[in-house]
């Protein structure tokens, strides 16, 4: 918690801090709420619905990817107060920041609700991954890392700048395929 203070404490204005938990016990996340009033809570793991919304705080709720079969309308529709929603490329209940992708071909299109893409993003593959899913963000972690718990700011620089120059949307459905013949 005293890290997090300090991090939070040096951060400039308009850098949003995300509180990311997984599976947390409810007085847990009052304690970091009470502590650092962060602007939203992140529920990583299979927290449901009413344990999310019990704190009445903006909060994101990340999709296990990582399973078979995922149905993201129904996913939208249990945590439809959710800020947004965020896939991962984890299995239900573990941890992210693993540095892998998710068949993104597993799913035709984004919930009709905020969704933010993670998984395995790189400077190399971030802006083929906006121009499948045309998602509202996108999420970065070992991505952009020197080593492990480390970014880099080059790194960082690069993935933003694949940011800037991808054209949200330009492949979905298989738009890249035809327009390539
Ligand atoms: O990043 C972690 O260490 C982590 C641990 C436990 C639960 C979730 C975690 N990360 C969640 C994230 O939002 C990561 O940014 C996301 O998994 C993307 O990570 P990466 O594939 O390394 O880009």
């Amino acid at each position: 918690m005293a890290t997090a203070r300090r991090i939070s404490e040096e951060l400039p204005p308009f850098v949003a801090r995300v509180a990311l938990f997984l599976e947390p016990a409810a007085a847990d996340v009052q304690a970091v709420l009470d502590e650092l009033r962060p602007d939203a809570l992140q529920f990583h793991g299979r927290e449901t619905a009413e344990f999310c919304r019990r704190f009445a705080w903006p909060y994101m709720k990340a999709v296990p990817m990582g399973e078979e079969a995922i149905d993201l309308a129904a996913w939208a529709d249990h945590y439809h107060d959710a800020q947004g929603l965020l896939l991962d490329a984890n299995r239900a209940g573990a941890a992210g920041g693993s540095g892998k992708t998710f068949d993104w071909n597993s799913q035709a299109q984004l919930p009709n609700m905020p969704t933010i893409v993670a998984g395995g993003l790189n400077p190399g593959n971030v802006a083929a991954a906006i121009e499948h899913f045309a998602p509202y963000a996108v999420d970065v972690s070992s991505g952009v890392e020197s080593a492990p718990g480390i970014k880099d700011a080059q790194q960082i620089r690069d993935f933003m700048s694949a940011v800037d120059q991808a054209r949200p949307g330009s492949r979905r459905n298989g738009a890249d395929r035809a327009a390539e013949g």
